[in-house]
Protein backbone atom coordinates (compact mmCIF):
# COMPACT_ATOMS: atom_id res chain seq x y z
CA UNK A 1 0.00 0.00 0.00
CA UNK A 2 1.28 3.64 -0.69
CA UNK A 3 0.73 4.77 2.55
CA UNK A 4 2.63 2.32 4.00
CA UNK A 5 5.45 2.37 1.97
CA UNK A 6 5.47 6.22 2.79
CA UNK A 7 5.61 6.52 5.73
CA UNK A 8 6.95 3.41 6.90
CA UNK A 9 5.26 1.71 10.24
CA UNK A 10 1.96 2.83 9.75
CA UNK A 11 0.14 3.81 13.22
CA UNK A 12 -3.41 4.99 12.71
CA UNK A 13 -5.61 2.96 10.09
CA UNK A 14 -9.36 4.15 9.88
CA UNK A 15 -11.37 0.95 7.59
CA UNK A 16 -14.29 1.18 6.21
CA UNK A 17 -15.70 3.27 8.85
CA UNK A 18 -19.93 4.36 8.72
CA UNK A 19 -21.83 5.57 10.92
CA UNK A 20 -25.82 6.51 10.95
CA UNK A 21 -26.88 9.08 13.85
CA UNK A 22 -30.69 9.10 13.81
CA UNK A 23 -31.94 9.12 10.68
CA UNK A 24 -28.70 10.70 9.01
CA UNK A 25 -25.80 8.72 7.16
CA UNK A 26 -23.08 10.94 8.84
CA UNK A 27 -19.82 8.92 7.66
CA UNK A 28 -20.18 6.54 4.56
CA UNK A 29 -16.70 4.04 4.29
CA UNK A 30 -14.03 6.18 5.16
CA UNK A 31 -10.50 4.61 5.32
CA UNK A 32 -7.21 6.89 5.52
CA UNK A 33 -4.36 6.15 7.34
CA UNK A 34 -2.10 8.33 9.40
CA UNK A 35 1.67 8.03 9.17
CA UNK A 36 4.28 8.42 12.39
CA UNK A 37 5.52 11.81 12.66
CA UNK A 38 2.96 13.09 10.15
CA UNK A 39 0.32 15.91 9.77
CA UNK A 40 -3.30 15.14 8.31
CA UNK A 41 -5.78 17.63 7.50
CA UNK A 42 -9.29 16.94 7.36
CA UNK A 43 -10.98 19.66 5.68
CA UNK A 44 -14.73 19.80 5.17
CA UNK A 45 -17.61 22.33 5.41
CA UNK A 46 -19.98 22.52 8.64
CA UNK A 47 -22.33 19.03 9.36
CA UNK A 48 -19.60 17.10 7.11
CA UNK A 49 -18.48 14.76 9.79
CA UNK A 50 -15.55 15.78 10.66
CA UNK A 51 -16.18 15.82 14.36
CA UNK A 52 -18.16 12.48 14.62
CA UNK A 53 -15.17 11.28 12.84
CA UNK A 54 -12.54 12.28 15.33
CA UNK A 55 -14.97 11.22 17.89
CA UNK A 56 -15.48 7.37 16.27
CA UNK A 57 -11.21 7.32 16.49
CA UNK A 58 -11.24 7.59 19.97
CA UNK A 59 -14.46 5.56 20.62
CA UNK A 60 -16.47 8.12 21.78
CA UNK A 61 -19.07 7.24 19.36
CA UNK A 62 -18.92 3.10 18.31
CA UNK A 63 -18.78 3.11 14.56
CA UNK A 64 -21.61 0.88 12.30
CA UNK A 65 -19.49 -0.72 10.43
CA UNK A 66 -15.38 -0.87 9.83
CA UNK A 67 -12.42 -0.44 12.28
CA UNK A 68 -9.94 1.86 13.49
CA UNK A 69 -6.80 0.37 14.44
CA UNK A 70 -3.37 1.63 15.78
CA UNK A 71 -0.44 -0.32 14.72
CA UNK A 72 -2.33 -3.15 13.85
CA UNK A 73 -4.47 -3.56 16.88
CA UNK A 74 -8.82 -2.41 16.90
CA UNK A 75 -9.05 -0.12 19.05
CA UNK A 76 -12.38 -1.39 20.31
CA UNK A 77 -11.07 -4.98 21.38
CA UNK A 78 -8.19 -2.97 22.74
CA UNK A 79 -8.34 -0.27 24.59
CA UNK A 80 -4.99 0.65 26.18
CA UNK A 81 -4.11 0.99 22.75
CA UNK A 82 -6.07 4.75 23.16
CA UNK A 83 -3.79 5.35 25.77
CA UNK A 84 -1.34 8.09 23.34
CA UNK A 85 -4.49 9.65 21.77
CA UNK A 86 -5.02 12.70 22.72
CA UNK A 87 -8.44 14.50 21.05
CA UNK A 88 -8.98 17.76 22.25
CA UNK A 89 -12.61 19.06 21.04
CA UNK A 90 -13.33 22.12 19.84
CA UNK A 91 -15.33 23.66 22.85
CA UNK A 92 -13.21 24.61 25.78
CA UNK A 93 -16.63 25.04 27.67
CA UNK A 94 -15.66 21.88 29.47
CA UNK A 95 -13.26 23.70 31.47
CA UNK A 96 -14.36 26.74 31.86
CA UNK A 97 -14.98 26.30 35.54
CA UNK A 98 -12.01 24.67 36.69
CA UNK A 99 -9.39 26.43 38.69
CA UNK A 100 -5.92 26.20 36.49
CA UNK A 101 -4.19 24.61 39.30
CA UNK A 102 -6.92 22.06 39.86
CA UNK A 103 -7.04 20.99 36.13
CA UNK A 104 -3.24 20.63 35.59
CA UNK A 105 -3.13 18.48 39.12
CA UNK A 106 -6.15 16.46 37.18
CA UNK A 107 -4.37 15.97 34.01
CA UNK A 108 -1.39 14.82 36.46
CA UNK A 109 -3.80 12.36 37.38
CA UNK A 110 -5.14 11.04 34.41
CA UNK A 111 -2.05 11.12 32.26
CA UNK A 112 0.74 9.16 33.59
CA UNK A 113 3.31 10.81 31.22
CA UNK A 114 2.05 14.57 32.67
CA UNK A 115 4.87 16.77 32.32
CA UNK A 116 4.91 19.15 34.82
CA UNK A 117 8.28 21.36 33.49
CA UNK A 118 6.98 20.89 29.63
CA UNK A 119 3.48 22.32 30.57
CA UNK A 120 5.39 25.56 31.73
CA UNK A 121 7.71 25.52 29.21
CA UNK A 122 5.11 25.61 27.04
CA UNK A 123 2.99 28.33 28.97
CA UNK A 124 6.07 30.69 29.31
CA UNK A 125 6.78 30.01 25.53
CA UNK A 126 3.09 31.30 24.41
CA UNK A 127 3.03 34.04 27.28
CA UNK A 128 0.31 32.32 29.17
CA UNK A 129 -0.34 33.81 32.53
CA UNK A 130 -1.73 31.62 34.95
CA UNK A 131 -5.66 32.65 35.35
CA UNK A 132 -6.71 31.34 38.99
CA UNK A 133 -9.86 29.98 36.58
CA UNK A 134 -9.94 28.77 33.08
CA UNK A 135 -12.90 31.35 32.25
CA UNK A 136 -10.56 34.33 32.94
CA UNK A 137 -9.14 33.78 29.76
CA UNK A 138 -10.20 34.60 26.27
CA UNK A 139 -11.81 32.24 24.05
CA UNK A 140 -8.52 32.29 21.92
CA UNK A 141 -6.26 31.81 25.03
CA UNK A 142 -9.23 29.22 26.52
CA UNK A 143 -7.93 27.27 23.03
CA UNK A 144 -4.36 27.53 23.18
CA UNK A 145 -4.78 26.55 27.24
CA UNK A 146 -6.01 23.18 26.41
CA UNK A 147 -3.62 22.54 23.49
CA UNK A 148 -0.98 22.99 25.89
CA UNK A 149 -2.43 20.84 28.37
CA UNK A 150 -2.54 18.42 25.50
CA UNK A 151 0.72 18.42 24.05
CA UNK A 152 2.13 18.05 27.92
CA UNK A 153 0.55 14.42 28.34
CA UNK A 154 3.03 13.57 25.67
CA UNK A 155 1.05 12.17 23.68
CA UNK A 156 1.70 10.15 20.63
CA UNK A 157 -1.58 11.27 18.11
CA UNK A 158 -2.74 14.67 18.61
CA UNK A 159 -6.85 15.11 17.07
CA UNK A 160 -7.47 18.07 17.13
CA UNK A 161 -11.01 19.56 16.32
CA UNK A 162 -10.91 23.26 14.40
CA UNK A 163 -7.50 23.71 17.02
CA UNK A 164 -7.54 27.19 16.16
CA UNK A 165 -10.74 28.82 16.71
CA UNK A 166 -10.58 32.11 18.39
CA UNK A 167 -6.62 32.03 18.48
CA UNK A 168 -5.99 35.85 16.32
CA UNK A 169 -3.15 35.76 13.21
CA UNK A 170 0.09 35.58 15.21
CA UNK A 171 -1.20 32.61 17.99
CA UNK A 172 -2.10 31.01 15.21
CA UNK A 173 1.07 30.94 13.02
CA UNK A 174 2.92 30.35 16.56
CA UNK A 175 0.49 27.22 17.07
CA UNK A 176 1.53 26.01 13.96
CA UNK A 177 5.30 26.30 14.27
CA UNK A 178 4.50 24.61 17.97
CA UNK A 179 3.40 21.59 16.10
CA UNK A 180 5.47 21.19 13.24
CA UNK A 181 8.29 21.43 15.91
CA UNK A 182 6.09 18.93 18.14
CA UNK A 183 5.96 16.83 14.88
CA UNK A 184 9.73 16.95 14.03
CA UNK A 185 11.08 16.75 17.21
CA UNK A 186 9.08 13.87 19.20
CA UNK A 187 7.55 12.35 15.84
CA UNK A 188 4.14 12.51 17.01
CA UNK A 189 1.38 12.32 14.41
CA UNK A 190 -1.41 15.20 14.41
CA UNK A 191 -4.80 14.88 13.05
CA UNK A 192 -6.37 18.36 12.73
CA UNK A 193 -10.01 19.15 11.49
CA UNK A 194 -11.12 22.09 10.02
CA UNK A 195 -13.70 23.66 7.99
CA UNK A 196 -10.55 26.61 6.80
CA UNK A 197 -7.92 24.99 4.56
CA UNK A 198 -5.78 28.07 4.81
CA UNK A 199 -5.47 27.07 8.56
CA UNK A 200 -3.49 24.17 6.92
CA UNK A 201 -1.38 25.93 4.98
CA UNK A 202 1.91 24.17 3.87
CA UNK A 203 1.81 22.09 7.58
CA UNK A 204 -0.26 19.32 6.42
CA UNK A 205 1.88 15.86 4.81
CA UNK A 206 -2.27 14.27 3.90
CA UNK A 207 -5.22 16.47 3.24
CA UNK A 208 -8.21 14.87 2.93
CA UNK A 209 -11.59 16.65 1.80
CA UNK A 210 -14.75 15.26 3.62
CA UNK A 211 -18.36 16.08 1.60
CA UNK A 212 -21.36 14.39 3.25
CA UNK A 213 -19.39 12.40 5.04
CA UNK A 214 -17.14 10.81 2.67
CA UNK A 215 -13.65 11.15 1.89
CA UNK A 216 -14.06 12.97 -1.51
CA UNK A 217 -10.35 13.71 -2.47
CA UNK A 218 -6.94 12.55 -0.41
CA UNK A 219 -3.77 14.71 -1.72
CA UNK A 220 -0.32 13.16 -0.45
CA UNK A 221 2.54 15.86 -0.34
CA UNK A 222 4.79 13.09 -1.29
CA UNK A 223 2.97 12.47 -4.67
CA UNK A 224 2.77 16.27 -5.24
CA UNK A 225 6.28 16.97 -5.12
CA UNK A 226 6.46 14.50 -8.18
CA UNK A 227 4.07 15.17 -9.91
CA UNK A 228 4.04 19.18 -9.71
CA UNK A 229 6.47 21.89 -10.18
CA UNK A 230 5.21 25.84 -8.94
CA UNK A 231 7.25 28.26 -10.75
CA UNK A 232 7.15 31.94 -10.39
CA UNK A 233 8.04 33.85 -13.82
CA UNK A 234 8.25 37.41 -14.88
CA UNK A 235 8.00 38.07 -18.48
CA UNK A 236 9.01 41.34 -20.54
CA UNK A 237 5.34 41.58 -21.91
CA UNK A 238 2.55 38.95 -21.18
CA UNK A 239 3.22 35.02 -20.71
CA UNK A 240 3.21 33.98 -24.25
CA UNK A 241 -0.25 31.34 -25.38
CA UNK A 242 1.63 28.33 -25.82
CA UNK A 243 2.49 28.35 -22.28
CA UNK A 244 -1.36 29.53 -20.88
CA UNK A 245 -2.69 26.06 -22.29
CA UNK A 246 0.04 23.71 -20.93
CA UNK A 247 0.04 26.04 -17.01
CA UNK A 248 -2.15 26.32 -14.49
CA UNK A 249 -2.44 29.48 -13.28
CA UNK A 250 -2.46 30.03 -9.36
CA UNK A 251 -2.16 33.60 -9.29
CA UNK A 252 -1.34 36.88 -12.10
CA UNK A 253 0.24 40.18 -10.90
CA UNK A 254 1.17 42.41 -13.69
CA UNK A 255 3.10 40.18 -15.69
CA UNK A 256 4.38 38.18 -13.02
CA UNK A 257 2.65 34.41 -12.78
CA UNK A 258 2.83 31.92 -10.51
CA UNK A 259 1.96 29.03 -12.27
CA UNK A 260 1.39 25.58 -11.80
CA UNK A 261 3.02 22.41 -13.48
CA UNK A 262 1.60 19.16 -14.47
CA UNK A 263 2.92 16.14 -16.61
CA UNK A 264 6.07 16.30 -18.31
CA UNK A 265 7.98 18.82 -16.02
CA UNK A 266 11.23 18.37 -17.71
CA UNK A 267 9.88 18.96 -21.12
CA UNK A 268 7.35 21.64 -19.81
CA UNK A 269 10.70 23.42 -18.01
CA UNK A 270 12.16 23.40 -21.19
CA UNK A 271 9.46 24.92 -22.99
CA UNK A 272 9.31 27.74 -20.39
CA UNK A 273 12.95 28.65 -20.69
CA UNK A 274 12.87 28.72 -24.48
CA UNK A 275 10.12 31.61 -24.01
CA UNK A 276 12.95 33.85 -22.63
CA UNK A 277 11.25 35.06 -19.07
CA UNK A 278 12.82 37.95 -17.57
CA UNK A 279 12.94 35.54 -14.26
CA UNK A 280 11.87 32.39 -13.36
CA UNK A 281 12.24 30.66 -10.19
CA UNK A 282 11.15 27.53 -8.39
CA UNK A 283 8.79 28.32 -5.56
CA UNK A 284 7.60 25.47 -2.87
CA UNK A 285 4.82 23.40 -3.25
CA UNK A 286 1.71 23.56 -0.57
CA UNK A 287 -1.40 20.95 -0.69
CA UNK A 288 -3.22 24.00 -1.21
CA UNK A 289 -1.55 24.68 -4.59
CA UNK A 290 -2.61 21.15 -6.09
CA UNK A 291 -6.22 21.87 -3.74
CA UNK A 292 -6.70 24.67 -5.75
CA UNK A 293 -5.55 23.53 -9.45
CA UNK A 294 -7.28 19.78 -8.89
CA UNK A 295 -10.38 21.47 -7.68
CA UNK A 296 -10.65 24.59 -9.45
CA UNK A 297 -11.39 26.82 -6.82
CA UNK A 298 -14.17 25.20 -5.57
CA UNK A 299 -14.76 26.40 -2.23
CA UNK A 300 -14.37 24.66 0.98
CA UNK A 301 -13.42 27.25 3.46
CA UNK A 302 -16.43 29.14 4.43
N1 LIG B 1 -25.33 13.34 18.35
C1 LIG B 1 -25.87 13.72 17.19
N2 LIG B 1 -27.20 13.75 17.01
C2 LIG B 1 -27.76 14.12 15.84
N3 LIG B 1 -27.05 14.48 14.76
C3 LIG B 1 -25.72 14.49 14.87
C4 LIG B 1 -25.05 14.11 16.08
N4 LIG B 1 -23.73 14.22 15.87
C5 LIG B 1 -23.57 14.65 14.60
N5 LIG B 1 -24.77 14.81 14.00
C6 LIG B 1 -24.99 15.26 12.63
O1 LIG B 1 -24.00 14.70 11.82
C7 LIG B 1 -23.54 15.64 10.84
C8 LIG B 1 -22.04 15.80 10.95
O2 LIG B 1 -21.73 16.47 12.17
P1 LIG B 1 -20.25 16.76 12.63
O3 LIG B 1 -20.32 17.58 13.88
O4 LIG B 1 -19.50 15.49 12.68
O5 LIG B 1 -19.72 17.64 11.43
P2 LIG B 1 -18.48 18.64 11.37
O6 LIG B 1 -17.90 18.48 10.03
O7 LIG B 1 -17.60 18.45 12.55
O8 LIG B 1 -19.18 20.03 11.48
P3 LIG B 1 -18.73 21.35 12.29
O9 LIG B 1 -17.56 21.89 11.57
O10 LIG B 1 -19.95 22.19 12.17
O11 LIG B 1 -18.46 20.91 13.71
C9 LIG B 1 -24.30 16.93 11.08
O12 LIG B 1 -25.37 16.97 10.17
C10 LIG B 1 -24.79 16.76 12.49
O13 LIG B 1 -26.01 17.45 12.66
Amino acid sequence: MLLQSAWGKVMIQVQNVSKTIGQQQVLTDVTFTVGKGTITGIVGRNGAGKTTLLRTMVTIVDPDQGTISVNGKDVLAHPETKGPIMYVEDSVEALKNYSVSGIVSLYADIYPKFDHAYFQELMDRFQMTRAKKVKQYSKGRKALFSLILAFATKPQYVLLDEPTDGLDVIAKKELMRFMLYEVAKEEISIIIATHRLDELESLADQLLVIKEGEIAETFLLDDLRDTYKKWQVVYREKMPDSLWDQLYILQQSGRAYTCLAVGNLQELETELQKTDPLLYEELPLTLEDLFVAKLGGEEIAE
